[in-house]
């Protein structure tokens, strides 16, 4: 899996070849190690060439074969081979030279990239470390900030960073192959000796000890319990303290550490299973292969509040032309200024000129919207005005028009029922900021069309989002599973912990916020509206029921009881915690908000007990996962993947843990199963906590690896 030819008379030219990205596999190495001793034992040959095949130089070692005993030649001795080498090896760069990619080519002497190409260290995204010498020859080549940055961080760089950092020699306009072997035969006599970056010092900066401590402040502060980018830290540490092969032997001994961590595993889950939701599929054998997206040239976005700019922003983003409409005048005249000012901080931010400002038009009428491609109706949440702006739609554009709707957890099919076209009508389900978030739940019906899936699916990938295709229900797969953890939170509150307790179990798990100060973020009225739409907020004593039971289920009005005093979170300086001022963002503890929850207790009785954070997490968390198994049941997820990817791409679930699903294989089934009959058992009048029959039957089946739950879902289907 690498072929040799000899070129220009005197240049071996060795190329990878696995497509699609030429991953290092056992066969690639070991047709580099052949194709490297036949270059080196030639005597015709004077100088070296390696480049990969389609365009991509090398998408670094090969993931899958991570979760198996791996064979094959070693890359660091491989590596350090064509390092030792006495002919000038030069890496001739197009497309990708990541992970393992970017360490064969430091291996070399010379390192050539086309302008378009990009070079990064991610391992540190999969749970691992650049352990084929890349953490030990990278700071000896570039320094180490730029090292740690580029080492802890993972980001890709283009092929000017990466020579303005001393990456790479050169950079190529045209063709790199070509340039490189016209660079290679033009050093073939020069001495290798200032060439091999392992002989190199490394650079220590005067500040050492307060930019590793810097460093390490830093990961563990972004890292949310993740292991990787601390052990990449020391890796560098090592390089700047220890001679080459010593710190060889410290970055072997971190990766050992990392390369078996369960963190590893799910990081890598996570990787692949962020491709796989792209190849979705419909319980009626609908596919993404099969299914062919229309062109949308041409977009509109209704309604302009929060979450409809920021949809046009991302729309605009794309380089299409977008309506944007609002009813409102005033409305309509903030919202102007304020896409405006988004598109010209995003243009900033990426070193270019707001060109998309120029793609959107305004209008305070819904006739504007005639010639559009696509629609995606971003008004208040509430069925009748949605309706209203279906019918609307559906007379007003021309036939073949798109319309989606941005609601969280409305009826789709309900709303398609509006229309002419039903077979044109998705959801398409975006997160606050809409510019800013990268996951979109695009949710069909029975009768969307798969072409119409196709479409909002492609479209989404063009906005830069992560695209899950799930099933119409009530709050779609995310928010669904959100109600039963939000509900267990609450219950925990009246039982004894306290908004801070919780919260803390849950950052310390990983997510950047726990569910109170994520609800006082994104305002406890929202919640409070939907339960008012559901008849679950009448004070119970007029419905001739206890005030914490509703419909024969426990039921805690705390939350109700909240809004009623007009605290809804940060937005009006008071929630579940205190603010300094309305719309400050820092989370205080507040003493009104204790002596309330005492008091409230002693209303009704309840005598509360002391709560750990295991507890926390167990309750919260397996009624979470719990409700992802009934979407699977149900057919609302095709996989366990598109749930993952939900909650780690829209929810803040540390993606080190994989996601819910992946973490309830890693906690065990049986056991996430005994838990929530416990926990059952000691509430039953709490629903949620009943376990699912899939879990059941998962258990029953000897709790097989997530990637072989859909053989179990699909038994189960076909048998229903
Ligand atoms: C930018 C990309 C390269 C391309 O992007 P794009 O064009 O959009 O395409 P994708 O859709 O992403 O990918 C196309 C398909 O290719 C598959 N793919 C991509 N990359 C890889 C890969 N590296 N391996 C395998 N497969 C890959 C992808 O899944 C798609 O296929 P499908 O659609 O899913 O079927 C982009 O793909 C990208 O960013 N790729 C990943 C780049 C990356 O992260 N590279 C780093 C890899 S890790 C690495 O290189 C590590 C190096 C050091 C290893 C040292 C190993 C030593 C092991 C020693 C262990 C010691 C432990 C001892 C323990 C003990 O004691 O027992």
């Amino acid at each position: 899996m690498a072929q040799y030819t000899r070129v220009s008379g005197s240049v071996g030219l060795i190329t990878l070849q696995n497509p699609p990205v030429n991953a290092l596999s056992a066969a690639v190495r070991q047709g580099i190690v052949d194709t490297v001793k036949r270059a080196l034992g030639d005597p015709k040959v004077k100088s070296v060439v390696i480049c990969g095949q389609n365009g991509i130089f090398c998408g670094g070692a090969d993931i899958k074969e991570f979760g198996t005993n791996m064979s094959g030649p070693p890359l660091v001795p491989m590596i350090h081979a064509i390092e030792a080498a006495n002919k000038p090896v030069v890496a001739a760069i197009e497309g990708s030279a990541l992970g393992g990619g970017l360490e064969l080519a430091l291996g070399c002497h010379y390192r050539i990239a086309h302008s378009k190409a990009r070079l990064g260290l991610p391992e540190v995204s999969l749970g691992l470390l650049p352990a084929a010498g890349g953490t030990q020859r990278l700071p000896r080549l570039i320094g180490v900030p730029a090292a740690l940055d580029l080492i802890t961080t993972g980001r890709h760089v283009t092929a000017a960073e990466a020579l303005q950092l001393g990456v790479v020699d050169r950079v190529a306009e045209h063709s790199t192959v070509d340039a490189a072997v016209k660079f290679a035969l033009s050093v073939a006599a020069k001495s290798l000796d200032a060439r091999r970056i392992s002989t190199y010092p490394c650079p220590r900066p005067s500040d050492f000890d307060a930019l590793f401590e810097g460093a390490m402040q830093k990961v563990r502060q972004s890292a949310r319990g993740a292991i990787a980018p601390v052990a990449c830290v020391q890796a560098v540490r090592a390089a700047a303290t220890r001679p080459y092969l010593q710190g060889m032997e410290r970055e072997k001994e971190l990766m050992a550490t990392l390369f078996t961590s369960g963190q590893a595993r799910a990081l890598q889950y996570c990787f692949f299973a962020q491709r796989a939701v792209s190849k979705w599929n419909m319980p009626n054998g609908a596919r993404w292969d099969t299914s062919k997206p229309r062109p949308v040239h041409k977009a509109a976005v209704i309604g302009l509040g929060t979450m409809g700019r920021g949809i046009a922003v991302a729309l605009a983003q794309t380089g299409m032309s977008v309506v944007a409409v609002e009813t409102q005048e005033k409305q309509l005249m903030e919202a102007k200024q304020a896409v405006s000012g988004m598109l010209e901080r995003g243009a900033k931010r990426r070193g270019l000129t707001p060109a998309a400002l120029h793609k959107i038009s305004y209008s305070h009428d819904i006739q504007a919207v005639a010639d559009v491609d696509l629609v995606i109706e971003a008004v208040f949440e509430d069925m009748a005005l949605k309706k209203k702006v279906f019918q609307q739609l559906s007379a007003v554009c021309k036939p073949g028009t798109f319309l989606c709707t941005n609601t969280s957890a409305l009826d789709v099919d309900h709303l398609a029922s509006q229309t002419r076209n039903p077979e044109l009508v998705v959801g398409m389900h975006f997160f606050a900021p809409a510019h800013v978030m990268k996951l979109l739940e695009v949710v069909y019906g029975p009768q969307s069309s798969p072409q119409a899936v196709a479409t909002a699916m492609q479209l989404g990938k063009k906005m830069g989002k992560v695209s899950v295709a799930v099933g119409n229900c009530r709050g779609f797969v995310g928010n669904r599973m959100l109600k039963p953890y939000i509900e267990q939170a609450f219950f925990l509150l009246e039982e004894g912990a306290t908004p801070e307790l919780v919260d803390r179990a849950l950052e310390e798990f990983g997510f950047p916020m726990g569910v109170f100060r994520m609800s006082d973020l994104s305002g406890l009225d929202v919640g409070w509206r939907v339960r008012k739409g559901d008849g679950l907020v009448e004070s119970g004593s007029a419905s001739g029921q206890p005030t914490r039971l509703r419909e024969g289920r426990r039921y805690s009005p705390l939350g109700d009881l909240l809004c009623e005093q007009g605290r809804f979170g940060q937005k009006t300086g008071r929630g579940w915690y205190q603010y300094d001022k309305p719309g400050s963002r820092v989370a205080r503890s507040d003493p009104w908000f204790h002596s309330f929850l005492e008091e409230y207790r002693a209303r009704h009785g309840l005598v509360a007990r002391r709560i750990d954070h295991q507890e926390v997490l167990e309750r919260c968390l397996y009624v979470l996962i719990n409700e992802g198994f009934r979407i699977l049941e149900d057919g609302i997820a095709a996989g366990p993947e598109d749930i993952d990817i939900i909650y780690v791409f829209g929810y803040g679930w540390p993606r080190h843990r994989g996601g819910p699903m992946f973490y309830a294989g890693m906690v065990g089934l049986a056991t996430v199963l005994e838990r929530l009959e416990h926990y059952r058992q000691a509430h039953p009048d709490v629903p949620y906590l009943q376990p699912c029959s899939l879990l059941r039957r998962l258990v029953a089946s000897g709790s097989p690896p997530v990637h072989r739950w859909r053989e179990v879902i699909k038994k189960l289907h076909s048998q229903l």
